[in-house]
């Protein structure tokens, strides 16, 4: 019997159609090999490109398309030429409407050498890069960035508020991806990271973080840390955090981009922004890369496609119960970047220190999932 999956793909603005595009190759091959799933696929507007077409960053269709998805896979928004426009029509509140209307409030964002290779790539010393591997869970869809706004000529404001149940749901994703650690070997802890020693919403959510693990979750290991120390700790000693970082949604946002200077380069990241716990059933959930729209290098056809390719990786893995071809994509990635070209390096892009084109990357990574491997 053939099993139906509905997808919506959004690409969004600047780099975002370019990595998108490999990343719908890529699912191409993955469909072909497996007969028995069939991936319906939409395509929708986000960001400055909706905006220009419909005077908003996303459309009331397109989120009710989205909601109807099994998942989205997203590209990303924003560029220069959207500075002015009013807060509220920022190309940025496509995608937080988007989380929001999805209730996809854990934003999963792992942080690791998807290559051995690359960790040359490092800012850091490799020694002290080394091992590297954690995942930051960031709540996704409260505290400052869903806060009510004042904005006028004098005044700013942004209201950082955090309520126990979204506390509680979000502790109890990062518990569950710390037990699954022990199941690969890893060490099962979980660091909290906030700033209980001046923020009101930060206090709670170091208390209900602690009743939520002390009350469901014995086994694990629970620590603090300030997210300003975590921050200079993360690149002093980043296998320190080594686990879970457990965080709200503006200290996810900063912690996750260090781990692209820890990696060597943000566009090898991926994310996951998921609606329930996992490990209990697919889950529906927003799929994309870490970084932004990085108008600085787009329309050149060299934007890194590995953070796009391997967050469609944890979309299989996540939404489509297709674990098995999430960790088969990962090890092909793996190879690809690898692998060695004419130049000594893998098949990267310019970020990685390569040559390759965006579309040289995701062929080559299309050409090895094919292949296979032992
Ligand atoms: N989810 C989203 O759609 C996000 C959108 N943004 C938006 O993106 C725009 C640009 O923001 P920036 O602060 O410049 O951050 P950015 O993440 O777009 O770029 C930071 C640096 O990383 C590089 N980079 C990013 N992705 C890359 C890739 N795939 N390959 C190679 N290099 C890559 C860029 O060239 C740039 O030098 C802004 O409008 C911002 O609001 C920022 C973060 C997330
Ligand atoms: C809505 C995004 C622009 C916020 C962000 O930087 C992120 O989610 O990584
Ligand atoms: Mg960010």
């Amino acid at each position: 019997m053939v099993s139906r999956k509905k997808l919506l793909i959004l690409a969004g603005d600047h780099v975002g159609p370019e990595i998108i595009q490999e990343a719908i190759k890529v699912l191409g091959v993955v469909a072909e090999l497996r007969p028995d799933i069939k991936i319906d696929i939409e395509h929708g507007l986000i960001g400055g490109s909706s905006l220009d077409a419909h005077g908003v960053p996303i459309s009331d269709q397109t989120l009710e398309n989205a909601a109807s998805s099994h998942a989205v896979l997203l590209g990303c928004v924003g560029g220069p030429e959207w500075e002015g426009v009013p807060g509220h029509l920022r190309p940025e509140m496509g995608v937080l409407k988007l989380r929001k209307r999805l209730d996809a409030f854990a934003n999963i964002r792992p942080c690791r050498f998807f290559a051995p290779s690359l960790i040359d790539r490092s800012t850091l010393k490799p020694e002290i890069v080394a091992g590297v591997d954690f995942t930051v869970v960031r709540e996704n869809c409260g505290g400052a960035y869903f806060g009510a706004k004042d904005e006028r000529e004098d005044i700013g404001s942004d209201l950082w508020v955090y309520e126990k149940a979204e506390i509680e749901r979000c502790a109890r994703v990062s518990a569950a991806l710390a037990m699954q650690l022990s199941d690969c070997g890893k060490k099962r802890v979980v660091w909290n990271a906030d700033k209980a020693n001046v923020l009101a919403s930060s206090r709670i959510w170091r208390r209900i973080t602690h009743e939520t693990f002390s009350r469901e979750f014995p086994e694990l290991k629970l620590k603090d840390q300030l997210a300003d120390s975590m921050a200079m700790l993360l690149v002093k000693s980043p296998t320190k955090f080594n686990g879970i970082i457990h965080t709200d949604n503006t200290f996810g946002d900063i912690l996750s981009d260090i781990s692209g200077g820890i990696i060597g380069s943000l566009g090898v990241l991926p994310s996951a922004s998921i609606s329930s716990v996992p490990g209990q059933g697919p889950c529906k959930g927003v799929y994309e890369a870490v970084h932004g729209s990085a108008p600085d290098i787009s329309g050149k056809g060299i934007a890194n496609p590995v953070g796009q390719i391997l967050s469609l990786a944890l979309l299989l893995k996540y939404s489509f119960g297709m674990a098995e071809e999430a960790v088969r994509l990962e090890k092909a990635v793996q190879i690809v970047l690898d692998s060695s070209d004419h130049q000594g390096l893998g098949i990267r892009t310019p970020d990685l220190g390569g040559s390759a084109s965006t579309k040289e990357v995701g062929d080559a990574i299309c050409a090895v999932y094919r292949a296979g491997f032992s």
